[in-house]
């Protein structure tokens, strides 16, 4: 791991946001660091909460410059896929723990012509990828349980990070690895030195009193000041 990457992107979490102003919200991200904008859709049935669905997706969409990251934390979400793409989703992370058919819906979601990305849940193991990994764009790393934000990231994050950079080099597989919870500036070196390629934040961007633009600039400073030993860059 001696060549140089591309920095890792960065991916604040709308559910952070303030909800009442998701125009000044998307606005003022659109000049800031981020790299994808992610959005956080919860049905109140796979995970204790409800957050927003597509009417918001397609608002939000309507001044976003960065690509949408659409992380679906719902039961059945392939009966949802082409209704988000409609509404502007770029990529679509579904749920391992959601989806008996696996491989059907990340099918699914290429032939909508978006990036494929199955997240897992804390307690699910990155072995279980083995058989799909080839076909993924993105491993989303569930670092806290999901349904709500600004829980405290769980540590064994890391070592599972490690893992699945591992599974994806055994398996040939170029998909990029997401971690998303808990993630802020103490954490964020260690997870790219493990393996991760996107990294979502929520409260520690929006909640931040310099707010979101400052904070995320702020995290690509400090990402860049580690003088990371990292591998060759996938994909944008
Ligand atoms: O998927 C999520 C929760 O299920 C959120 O994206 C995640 O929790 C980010 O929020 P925070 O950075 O505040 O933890």
């Amino acid at each position: 791991m001696n060549s140089t990457r591309r920095a890792p992107l960065l991916a604040p979490s709308f559910l952070a946001a303030d909800l009442a102003n998701l125009q000044a919200e998307t606005e003022r991200l659109a000049n800031s660091a981020a790299d994808w904008l992610h959005f956080d859709v919860m049905d109140g049935r796979f995970v204790p909460n409800i957050s927003f669905g597509l009417p918001v997706l397609q608002a939000v969409a309507r001044y976003a410059k960065q690509p949408i990251d659409v992380h679906l934390m719902i039961e059945e979400p392939q009966n949802y896929l082409a209704a988000f793409r409609d509404a502007g989703a770029s990529s679509i992370t579904v749920h391992y723990e959601a989806c008996p058919h696996l491989h059907r819906v990340v099918q699914q979601i290429k032939q909508l012509g978006l990036r494929a990305g199955v997240a897992l849940n804390p307690a699910t193991p990155v072995s279980l990828l083995e058989d799909i990994a080839a076909d993924l764009d993105v491993v989303l790393v569930m670092s806290v349980n999901p349904g709500f934000g600004g829980q405290a990231f769980i540590p064994n994050t890391l070592k599972k990070v490690a893992m699945l950079k591992e599974l994806l080099l055994d398996t040939g597989s170029d998909a990029l690895i997401e971690v998303d919870g808990g993630v802020n500036m103490s954490n964020v070196g260690p997870l790219v030195e493990a393996g991760a390629d996107v990294l979502v934040a929520g409260n520690f961007v929006f909640s931040a009193p310099e707010g979101p633009v400052a904070t995320l600039a702020a995290m690509r400073d400090h990402l860049a000041g580690l003088e990371l030993s990292l591998s060759p860059s996938r994909a944008q």
